[in-house]
């Protein structure tokens, strides 16, 4: 936890900085900030296999590139969504299938209010795809690029975020380690 850090550091300013943004110390008043745990989905295809057809990419646009894959603003079910679409040219790349279904696979499980929330995926039909809530303030980087240095109570209340949804994926059941933390 960060302010278990700050005091183990001793840095006054920073722990009181923390404790007026509601940071609390593991122990404190027997507890500190831990979202109420909300089941995932359940791990059954049925309920996350989405229909092709069902998404909307009319008023479709590019927000970014991925390693095997664009990431395209769409709509499904009237909501604006994430969608990974793995490029046709890897189509039929197997470790790239492999890839995907790993991540599919760990997604489903996950549920958190910092970790971006998996939706559904086209895992039957091809273009393979993966579907998540679509997050409109866009990147860490590009806020940076365009904003400039945060000010430290923005960037500690990030930070605290960013440690709540590493701490979610470190936790039993599901421990994940995400090798691959970065701005954008
Ligand atoms: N849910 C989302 N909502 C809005 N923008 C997104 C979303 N997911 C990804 N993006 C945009 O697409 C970019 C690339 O996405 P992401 O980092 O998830 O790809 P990736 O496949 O994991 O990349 P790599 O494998 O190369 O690390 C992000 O930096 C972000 O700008």
């Amino acid at each position: 936890m960060p302010l278990a850090d700050a005091e183990g550091a001793k840095r006054l300013a920073m722990i009181e900085l923390l404790k007026s943004r509601g940071g609390l110390s593991y122990g404190q008043n027997g507890s500190h900030f831990e979202p109420k745990p909300v089941p995932p989905p359940l791990p059954n295809k049925c309920d996350w296999e989405i229909e092709p057809g069902e998404l909307d990419f009319s008023n479709a646009n590019l927000v970014g590139k991925g390693s095997f894959g664009e990431i395209v603003k769409a709509c499904w079910r009237g909501t604006p969504v994430a969608v990974k679409r793995i490029l046709p040219s890897l189509s039929d790349d197997r470790l790239v299938i492999q890839d995907f279904r790993h991540e599919v696979n760990l997604l489903v499980k996950l549920r958190h209010p910092n970790i971006v929330q998996f939706l559904g995926a086209v895992t039957e039909k091809k273009p393979l795809m993966l579907v998540t809530e679509y997050l409109r303030g866009g990147d860490l980087h590009q806020h940076l690029k365009e904003k400039g240095a945060l000010n430290p109570t923005t960037a500690i209340n990030f930070a605290m975020d960013i440690a709540r949804g590493m701490a979610y994926l470190h936790s039993e059941p599901n421990v994940v380690i995400h090798r691959d933390l970065k701005p954008r």
